[in-house]
């Protein structure tokens, strides 16, 4: 599953959890990106904040793994370049990428869109407020999409960065390790870390 997880929260984990048991996957692989190009509009925070609280998220659950790979590479993140860095992890493996529908909405404007068909099989996750478009589906290969429906949750990273900010609880929409990772580096709020060390480098 591919994020910016800026922060991860439970939208992501049941839409993790719901594939996994779908396609009955040995494994979730989470791939917080590097630098999101789409993104760019808006500060992201930290890579290692991002690549620590997902595995703090997804640390309870045996079938959940968080993959570097997206963070180590330099440059802006594509997911034609996470496929095939994960196919050379994986050779044997039958590739799933697991996104919300909005993001797979928009696949046709990412890099080399034609080819990320051949790579993976991509799931794309119901999300409140958020209809896929018929005649962008019908632009995918059918065999290589499925739109799964998962119970609604009407979470986002926006919203809990705002609430952050704002004092407002994120308690029950990200995991609790989480909303600690939050508090204790200051994430989201113009105030620093109460340790000299700070936050993780990035
Ligand atoms: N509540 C949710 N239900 C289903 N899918 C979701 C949900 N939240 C996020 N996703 C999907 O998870 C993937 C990673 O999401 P991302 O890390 O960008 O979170 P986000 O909540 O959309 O963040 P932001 O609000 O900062 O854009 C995207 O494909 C997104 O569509
Ligand atoms: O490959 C691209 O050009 C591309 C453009 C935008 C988003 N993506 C991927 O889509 C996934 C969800 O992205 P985001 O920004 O909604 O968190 C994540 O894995 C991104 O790397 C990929």
């Amino acid at each position: 599953m591919g994020g910016t997880f800026d922060p991860i929260h439970h939208g992501h984990l049941v839409a993790a959890s719901e594939v996994q048991s779908f396609f009955d996957l040995d494994e979730v692989v989470f791939v917080p990106t590097g630098q999101p190009w789409q993104k760019q509009s808006r500060q992201v925070s930290p890579a290692e904040d991002r690549y620590l609280m997902t595995v703090i998220a997804t640390a309870s659950n045996p079938r959940f793994w968080v993959s570097r790979v997206d963070i180590d590479r330099q440059g802006p993140t594509y997911t034609i370049d996470t496929l095939r860095d994960l196919r050379k992890e994986l050779p044997d493996a039958d590739l799933y990428f697991i996104t919300g529908a909005d993001a797979l909405g928009d696949i046709f404007t990412w890099r080399d869109a034609d080819e990320l068909f051949d790579l993976a099989h991509f799931v794309g996750c119901t999300r409140p407020g958020f209809t896929l478009d018929r005649s962008t589906l019908s632009g995918m290969p059918a065999d290589k999409v499925t739109i799964l429906e998962i119970p609604a949750l009407a979470i986002s990273s926006t919203d809990c960065r705002a609430r952050t900010m704002k004092g407002e609880p994120v308690w029950y929409l990200v995991p609790d390790g989480v909303v600690q990772y939050i508090t204790k580096y200051a994430l989201y709020t113009s105030a620093p870390p109460t340790s000299k060390l700070g936050p993780p480098a990035s």
